[in-house]
């Protein structure tokens, strides 16, 4: 289907929104009014630069408080429409929307509404345009789409249809049902928008935080598949007032709103794009630093050794059960301190996962290949983190521990080294973790989670990335209170919880110290994991005595339980299905670790917890 957006939907001047729009693959757009007003550009010269651009212009809005006024205010109105319908002429732009009135004048009378709406799309007839009336959730009489329908279908005129908005209809609870009764030829434009379920008035909610279908909480699809049945062929063509994307770059934005729109139509089943490919695990976690050494003293501490270098690269692979951590020290580290880079994702097909990402939009990025390299295809996220698409140690697929050569045994400083035992070799000859943890040795299993704080303007993007381009579940977003601050944070996971990506955001630019990257590594037993950590000089992020007391009344613990977890900064928690119990690290560069122990099927991330670890981090790095 054709697609468009309106041009209140972006950022900046209309020039730079056209350029976005069209960049981002949008055949069409909406002009407000607005934004044509404040254009240098003649009317004549923005036709032109759509039209090199390629995009159509599907729409001119809004028009106001037309209908069901007083007679010398309707003929006032014909005025002022028959001044826009030469605008109109000028732009080349053929249809112009009618939102229901707000006028104090109005009168709640649908013979008179019908009557004005007849005479002026006789007047737009002239001008071979189209009049869409559109109910607004808040209009002063009329403000459910069957309302207006029923004035459209009273007024019988053939240049008067009506306008569709989702927002309008699923913000009042109206039962989208009754759409499938008009008839498609009468629906002259449909409109989307998402929004997150909030209790507030409707029209702060409309302008202030509508957001792309599929990042808030409405039911978008089920309202376009009733719209589609109607037999509608004009454009879905995205409305979306935000506060967010007023202020954030046009060129991403246009992009996310595209994808949304990609994602929506493979929804609707009216386009097949190439599946997602769901990720079965996370291969590694790539940190790119200049400085190794701790780093190196870190994942020591923490138990981890340095089992294999890259053959061509500055990259050591460091391990611990199934957790793998790259450490880069090329010279794209030297720029700044060290930092989450990338992240490794098993991939049963990484062939389609790649042309899963690029079908949605995503920045495929060049194949790193050295002379041997295994070819990885990776992807950009919105936050710049590069995803790779890998196989380990599958035989069909290219193995990209094959681009490693094992390293003489030096491990960490102590740690649990050797409950890693049983290390073996694999044919390619790199040493190959047996995945035999010693139960309760303390040692690290695997990555448990990631945690990726986002630009503050990306945080509904990020969520329908992961969940378009890779098939993760998204969950609910919970608000965390920093005390500078509040955050807004979102779990992306697979089925059964082996990849599971914590995203978070916070209101204004972050401090980066506090507000890094996390690697999170799942183990048995994190008493005795933070038991040698300590003991091989690590250091644990101190908890207040305040937080104990607290899980002390909230909590039952067997005798001495919490004073261990007072002792080594471990923090609690429970939900529906489980139990959690977790520790943090010191910050190196923007990243930190956390130790975590998840029993009985605990879903969560502790971010009961996250105000008190925040508040932490911020004593810590600023005294
Ligand atoms: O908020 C408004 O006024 C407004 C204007 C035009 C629309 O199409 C709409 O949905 C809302
Ligand atoms: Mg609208």
């Amino acid at each position: 289907m054709r697609t468009s957006i309106a041009t209140v939907s972006l950022s900046g001047s209309l020039t730079e929104k056209l350029t976005a729009a069209s960049r981002a693959g949008f055949d069409g757009v909406e002009i407000f009014e607005n934004d044509l007003l404040a254009s240098p550009l003649a009317p004549e010269e923005i036709r032109a630069r759509c039209a090199d651009l390629g995009l159509s212009i599907d729409l001119y809005q809004p028009m106001r408080d037309m209908e069901a006024v007083p007679a010398d205010v309707f003929t006032s109105n014909l005025r002022r429409a028959r001044n826009k319908f030469e605008l109109m002429s000028r732009l080349g732009a053929d249809t112009v929307l009618v939102c229901s009135s707000v006028h104090p004048l109005a009168v709640d009378d649908d013979a008179l509404a019908a009557g004005q709406l007849c005479e002026l799309a006789g007047l737009a007839q002239e001008f071979g345009i189209r009049v869409a009336y559109e109910a607004l959730a808040w209009g002063r009489h009329v403000s459910t789409y069957d309302h207006a329908w029923n004035i459209v279908e009273a007024a019988d005129h053939p240049a008067l249809g009506t306008c569709l908005d989702s927002f309008h209809i699923l913000s009042r609870g109206s039962d989208p049902k009754g759409i499938e009764d008009i008839p498609g030829e009468k629906i002259f434009f449909l409109q989307l928008a998402d929004a997150p379920l909030l209790a507030m008035d409707v029209l702060q909610w409309s302008r202030h935080y509508r957001c792309f279908p599929g990042q808030g909480g409405f039911d978008v699809a089920d309202l376009v598949r009733r719209v589609l049945h109607t037999g509608y062929d004009g454009p879905l063509s995205l409305e979306v007032f935000n506060d967010v994307y007023r202020q954030a770059e046009a060129g991403p934005t246009a992009v996310d709103a595209h994808r949304s729109l990609l994602l929506l139509q493979e929804t609707v089943g009216v386009t097949t794009p190439p599946a997602p490919v769901v990720p079965t695990g996370v291969a590694f976690a790539e940190l790119l630093t200049p400085d190794a050494e701790p780093v190196a003293a870190m994942l020591g501490a923490l138990g981890f050794s340095r089992t294999a270098r890259h053959r061509s690269k500055p990259v050591d692979l460091w391990q611990q059960g199934e957790a793998r951590v790259l450490v880069n020290t090329g010279p794209a580290g030297r720029r700044d301190g060290t930092s989450l880079a990338a992240i490794g994702l098993e991939s049963p097909d990484p062939a389609g996962a790649a042309l899963r990402a690029e079908a949605l939009l995503a920045p495929v990025l060049p194949r790193r290949r050295a002379v041997a390299d295994a070819p990885l295809d990776a992807v950009a996220a919105p936050d710049g983190t590069e995803l790779f698409f890998c196989a380990t140690d599958r035989t069909e697929l290219p193995n990209w521990r094959a681009d490693f050569e094992e390293v003489p045994h030096e491990g960490g400083s102590g740690g649990v080294r050797e409950g890693s035992g049983g290390v073996r070799k694999e044919s390619g000859g790199v040493r190959k973790e047996s995945g035999g943890v010693r139960r309760g040795s303390g040692g690290v299993r695997r990555i448990d989670h990631l945690a990726l704080v986002q630009p503050w303007h990306q945080f509904d993007e990020a969520a329908l990335f992961h969940r378009s381009v890779l098939g993760l579940h998204a969950q609910e977003s919970v608000d965390v209170a920093d005390p500078y601050g509040l955050m807004r944070s979102r779990a992306v996971t697979n089925a059964d919880g082996s990849v599971r990506i914590a995203l978070s955001v916070g209101a204004a630019p972050t401090d980066d110290t506090v507000h890094a990257q996390h690697i999170a590594l799942a183990t048995d037993d994190v008493v005795t994991a933070a038991r040698r950590f300590r003991e091989a000089g690590g250091r644990v992020l101190p908890i207040p005595a305040n937080y104990y007391d607290d899980l002390a009344a909230r909590f039952e613990f067997a005798e001495g339980e919490l004073e261990t977890y007072r002792e080594l900064g471990i923090l609690y928690d429970r939900d529906a299905y489980g139990e959690f119990r977790h520790c943090y690290t010191r910050t190196v560069g923007r990243v930190f670790f956390e130790l975590v122990q998840r029993d009985g099927g605990y879903r969560g991330y502790g971010a009961q917890n996250a105000p008190v670890r925040l508040a932490a981090q911020h004593t810590v790095t600023g005294g």
